[in-house]
């Protein structure tokens, strides 16, 4: 992958910086279809197939606008903006789950998004559930052998009685989004995308969390934090992108976006 420097001769760290994802004016939009008045119905939906006439109403929702970043190995970004702003629509992207309007997105290594590849399944037990999760983010047996006490240590699941061989529909959410996180933190991951993972848990369970993701980021990773909670932003992440209404407004150090941000938002 080519880096772009501008003109300006890289430092000799600069020059060891590996890029792991590049957006090159990204745009994403959602497609709704029969959004037309009455189109929406079920029975609606039946007579446009069998009469095999298109759905009429169909309306645009341009997500990401436009944005361009580059994210190297090593660094931690937290994505921040209001509701709406199109943070998880960018992780969905890089992640390869939704495709461009327009612009690219190159990646090293395939992404994972934390809670849409660990799909895990609410009737199994946690046990069986740990080894489905680990073989739908490309362990083998034999590593999730070797991972499976870690896995269910950090989780913290057994801790109140034996849960892990209890079916998934009996768990917390708190519970169901710590079993998400240690399975997919218990990998080593080019890309890591995470979604709000750290607000579920309890504190002892996000200092873990935090713990881990440093731990990944050592091993050559690059993490991705999207929440609303700027206090696991500041003690996670040492760069930050802030969207707002699908556009890039700033992409920073930690501390100065964040402080933009609280004085815009007046949190
Ligand atoms: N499946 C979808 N179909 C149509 N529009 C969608 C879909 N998912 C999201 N959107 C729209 O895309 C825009 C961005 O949504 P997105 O979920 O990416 O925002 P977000 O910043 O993650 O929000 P939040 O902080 O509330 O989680 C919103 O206007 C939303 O309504």
């Amino acid at each position: 992958m080519a880096e772009q420097n501008n003109g300006v001769q890289p430092t000799a760290a600069a020059q060891e910086r590996i890029p792991t994802v590049i957006a090159d004016d990204l745009h994403i939009v959602y497609r709704v279809y029969g959004t037309g008045a009455g189109k929406g119905s079920a029975t609606a939906a039946l007579n446009r197939i069998i009469r095999r006439k298109p759905s009429t109403g169909v309306r645009e929702v341009h997500a990401v606008k436009g944005v361009s970043f580059t994210a190297y190995r090593g660094e931690s970004i937290g994505l921040i903006g209001s509701n709406g702003s199109g943070k998880s629509t960018l992780l969905k992207a890089v992640a390869g789950l939704l495709p461009a309007e327009r612009g690219k997105v190159y990646t090293h290594g395939q992404p994972s998004l934390l809670g849409v590849n660990a799909a895990l399944m609410n009737d199994l037990t946690g046990e069986k559930n740990v080894v489905l999760g680990g073989l739908a983010m490309g362990m083998s047996r034999e590593q999730i052998r070797e991972r499976y006490d870690g896995i269910v240590d950090f989780s913290g699941i057994n801790e109140k009685g034996d849960f892990i061989s209890l079916p998934m529909r009996t768990y917390s959410s708190g519970m169901a989004a710590r079993l998400r996180f240690s399975i997919a933190a218990a990998k080593d991951h080019d890309v890591l995308m995470i979604d709000e993972a750290l607000a579920t848990g309890d504190r002892a369970f996000q200092k873990r969390s935090e713990a881990r993701i440093r731990e990944l980021r050592k091993e050559a990773g690059t993490v991705f934090l999207v929440s609303h909670n700027n206090k696991s932003i500041r003690d996670t992440c040492d760069r930050v992108l802030w969207l707002e209404r699908g556009e890039l407004l700033m992409d920073g150090p930690t501390d100065e976006v964040i402080k933009a941000y609280e004085k815009e938002t007046g949190k």
